[in-house]
């Protein structure tokens, strides 16, 4: 099972939770989100990197412009794009980045947003299943109902997010068979400052998942 952690901001500590067990770091490239960073700071995290994992660009109505240079400027291998993005702008995206892994994330305000998986699944490489909040786009710490899911089988791998912690993680497994798994502030001290006893414990949980 995938394991990404997402919001990484601190070199040492992207090192330190890919040698954990993450098999993705995630990286936010919205301004104004307190865990964003910038390509050059990207390109520091994954310059320490001693061991290989997904480094994955989560962006929010960027043009395909500016998510291919930014791919260019970082050392990113995957783009997660966590807004309003449309099929037809994946399918662009796919056709500028032929080499890069393009997940789709679906806020999930009510069960029938589990319906717009299927315009998305000829045109992205993986789903990511998130909570909706009013204000923010992500790292909300709000989980998803996750009995509603139970139906949620798209023919491609999906992510589960959503306010995941060391402490329910284990309860959503026990119910869904995503793919992988996303987490951000379940792991963390403050907004991008992951909490590596927080990482050490999921992964004791998960045990021979990963
Ligand atoms: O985390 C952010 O600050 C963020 C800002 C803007 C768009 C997306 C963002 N995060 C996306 C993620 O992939 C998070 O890991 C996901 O929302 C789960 O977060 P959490 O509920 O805190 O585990």
């Amino acid at each position: 099972m995938r394991v990404k952690i997402c919001g990484i901001t601190k070199p040492e500590q992207g090192n330190a939770i890919a040698k954990l067990g993450a098999t993705a770091l995630g990286f936010i490239c919205v301004p104004g989100s307190p865990r964003y960073v910038t390509p050059q700071q990207i390109q520091v995290v994954v310059n320490h990197l001693s061991v290989s994992v997904d480094r994955i660009g989560v962006f929010a109505n960027t043009s395909t412009e500016e998510i291919t240079q930014i791919v260019a400027d970082s050392g990113i291998n995957a783009v997660q794009l966590h807004s309003n993005e449309s099929p037809e702008f994946c399918q662009k995206l796919r056709q500028a980045l032929p080499e890069i892994e393009i997940i789709k994330a679906l806020r999930i305000r009510t069960p029938e947003c589990l319906n717009q998986a299927d315009s998305y699944l000829s045109c992205v490489d993986t789903l990511l299943l998130d909570a909706y909040h009013r204000k923010m786009l992500g790292g909300t710490g709000k989980t998803l109902d996750w009995q509603r899911l139970q139906k949620f089988r798209p023919s491609i791998p999906w992510l589960l997010a959503g306010g995941l912690t060391p402490d329910n993680v284990l309860d959503a497994l026990t119910l869904l068979e995503p793919s992988g798994i996303d987490l951000s502030s379940g792991v963390e001290r403050t907004p991008g400052d992951k909490d590596l006893k927080k990482v050490t414990r999921l992964f004791e949980k998960l045990g021979s998942r990963v």
